[in-house]
C-alpha cells in the first residue's frame, strides 16, 4: 500500500475546499490516499491591510517552507497569490482547469453596480479592484477591507445575518464565492470590459519539490491533472506582471483566453485613483509556454512604452 500523499493547505475555509477538491482529484487519478497538512501563513495571521503587509507571497511562503522541510509532498495555492518569481527547488507541477475568472459584486438589496445609489460604500482590499471601480463609478466611496470571504460578506448591510452591515457592497472573486457555496449572494458578475481580473484569478497551482516532479508516486497524476489551456493563459497573464516587476497587490489586471488556434491576452494598468486606465490586447498563435510568456512580455513592454510605470507607480524600465 502506497503511503498517503501529504497535501499542504492554508487553513481558511476557502483554502480547505480548494485543497480537498484537488486532493480528491489527484488521489483518484493516481490511486493513492491523501491527508491534509494545515499550515497557517502570515496572510492569515496578520490582520493589517494587504497593501500594508506588502511584499508578495504572504499567503504562500509558509506553504513553500512546509514543502522544502518535507512536512508535506504537494501544496495547493490560489494561483493569483503565487509570486511570479521562481521558487528554488520547487515546481508548479499542475495547473488544474480554471474556474470563473470574474470579479463579483455582492450588494445589499440585490443591487447591481449601476444601480448603487450615488456615494455608496464598496469594500475591497485590492488596489486593482478599487481603481477599476473608481473608473466606472467615480462617485463611490471605496473602503479598504481585509479578512476571509465570510468576514467581508458580513460587512454588507442585510446580506448575511448578524454582520456589522456597514457597507453597501463588496467585490470578491466569483471563483472563491462559488467554491464556498456563496454564489447565491452575488448580485452582479462584473464584465471583464469593466473589471479585468487579477492575473491567475480563478486558477489553482499544485506545487511540489522539483525532485518529485518527475518520479514520485504522484508525478504521473499531476501531469494528467495539468490543464494546458489554463496553464498557457495564466503563464501569459503572469508574464505581464513579472515584466512590469509588480506583485499581486499592484493595480494591474490581466486575462487570457485560449482557443484551438490563438491565445488572446488583455491587460490593464491603473492609477490608484482610477483616473487613468491603460488597456491593451496581444494575440499569439504560438500555443506553447514560451509563446504565452512572450505574449505577456510583449504586452507589458507595450504598456511600459505607453507610460505604465508612471501611471501605476511601478519601478520597471522599458
Ligand atoms: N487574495 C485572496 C484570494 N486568493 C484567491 C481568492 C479567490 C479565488 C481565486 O481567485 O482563485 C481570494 C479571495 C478573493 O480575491 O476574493
Amino acid at each position: 500500500m502506497t503511503p498517503a500523499v501529504r497535501v499542504g493547505t492554508r487553513a481558511s475555509a476557502l483554502a480547505l475546499t480548494q485543497t480537498t477538491t484537488v486532493a480528491e482529484s489527484l488521489a483518484a487519478l493516481g490511486e493513492f490516499g491523501y491527508e491534509l497538512v494545515r499550515v497557517s501563513t502570515t496572510g492569515d495571521v496578520n490582520r493589517a491591510s494587504l497593501s500594508q503587509i506588502g511584499g508578495t507571497g504572504v499567503f504562500v511562503a509558509a506553504l513553500r517552507e512546509a514543502l522544502l522541510d518535507d512536512n508535506c509532498d504537494v501544496a495547493v495555492h490560489s494561483l493569483k497569490d503565487l509570486p511570479t518569481g521562481e521558487a528554488e527547488g520547487l515546481t508548479v507541477a499542475a495547473v488544474p482547469e480554471r474556474a470563473d475568472i470574474r470579479d463579483a459584486l455582492c450588494a445589499r438589496d440585490g443591487l447591481t453596480l449601476a444601480g448603487l445609489p450615488e456615494g455608496s460604500s464598496v469594500g475591497t482590499g485590492s488596489p486593482r479592484r478599487a481603481a477599476q471601480l473608481r473608473a466606472a463609478r467615480p462617485d463611490l466611496s471605496i473602503i479598504d477591507i481585509r479578512g476571509n470571504v465570510d468576514t467581508r460578506l458580513a460587512r454588507v448591510a442585510g446580506l448575511v445575518d448578524g454582520g456589522p452591515g456597514d457597507l453597501d457592497a463588496v467585490v470578491l472573486a466569483a471563483a472563491g464565492l462559488t467554491r464556498l457555496g456563496r454564489q447565491g449572494l452575488i448580485t452582479e458578475y462584473l464584465a471583464t470590459e469593466l473589471m479585468l481580473p487579477a492575473p491567475g484569478q480563478g486558477a489553482l497551482a499544485v506545487e511540489c519539490r522539483s525532485d518529485d516532479a518527475g518520479a514520485s508516486v504522484f508525478a504521473q497524476a499531476l501531469r494528467q491533472y495539468d490543464h494546458l489551456p489554463t496553464r498557457l493563459a495564466v503563464t501569459a497573464e503572469r508574464a505581464v506582471l513579472r515584466r512590469l516587476e509588480a506583485g499581486c497587490t499592484a493595480p494591474i489586471g490581466a486575462h487570457a483566453t485560449v482557443t484551438d488556434d490563438v491565445l488572446t491576452l488583455e491587460a490593464v494598468v491603473c492609477s490608484a485613483d482610477g483616473g487613468r486606465l491603460l488597456r491593451r490586447t496581444e494575440i499569439t498563435a504560438d500555443l506553447s509556454v514560451g509563446g504565452a510568456t512572450s505574449a505577456g512580455v510583449v504586452l507589458a513592454e507595450e504598456l511600459l512604452a505607453n507610460g505604465a510605470a508612471e501611471i501605476a507607480g511601478l519601478s520597471a524600465d522599458l
